[in-house]
């Protein structure tokens, strides 16, 4: 999968219900963007939302990231692997609690059925954690073969999230 790529538009996905929550996930900002060959588009506002499936935890807090980059997107999924690790991730339960959780949503418009990297996002149509702060910042945005990301979080019902105005992820 690695080589050239164009620069293309990538979204990145933040959550983390463990722990200082929000010192979380300013670290992943950090972290991410520490190293050369991604360059910041928008930071979303941060969520505090309900758990979506898994066994019964505390709420996240949550956040979309895009940005602009050229690294393949195979290189993108291990920086992502190497925030969460560092953050202390310990991968245990499937949807279980988390310190931090690096989803890559999007690279462009690319298309990946492999398990290790699925473009896009498998689940991403149907989170409204997702949806909501990814159209807060890219109103227009699509998901490649599923649609509008505003009309995906219209027909997604029952998940609770609430801005957090009190809380702002910085570059
Ligand atoms: N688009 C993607 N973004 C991040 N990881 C992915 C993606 N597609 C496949 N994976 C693979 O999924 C595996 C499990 O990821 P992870 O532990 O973060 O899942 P999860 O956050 O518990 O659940 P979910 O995948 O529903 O968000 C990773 O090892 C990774 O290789
Ligand atoms: N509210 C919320 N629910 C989740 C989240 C998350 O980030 N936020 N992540 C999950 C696995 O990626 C599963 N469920």
């Amino acid at each position: 999968m690695s080589g050239l790529a164009a620069q293309r538009r990538v979204v990145l996905s933040l959550g983390s219900n463990v722990g200082n929550r929000m010192t979380a996930l300013q670290s992943a900002v950090d972290a991410l963007f520490d190293a050369p060959g991604l360059e910041p588009v928008a930071l979303s506002p941060v969520y505090e939302t309900a758990p979506v499936g898994g066994p019964e935890q505390e709420p996240f807090l949550n956040a979309v990231v895009t940005a602009d980059t050229t690294m393949p997107a195979d290189v993108l999924l291990e920086r992502a692997q190497s925030v969460e690790e560092a953050l202390g991730r310990v991968r245990d339960v499937r949807w279980g609690p988390r310190t931090l959780d690096v989803d890559i949503i999007a690279v462009g418009g690319e298309r990946s059925d492999d398990p290790r990297l699925t473009l896009p996002h498998p689940r991403a149509h149907e989170r409204a954690f997702v949806l909501r702060p990814w159209a807060d910042v890219d109103p227009g945005a699509e998901i490649a073969g599923r649609g509008a990301v505003l009309d995906l979080l219209a027909a997604v019902g029952g998940q609770e999230l609430n801005r957090r105005d009190d809380l702002e992820l910085r570059v």
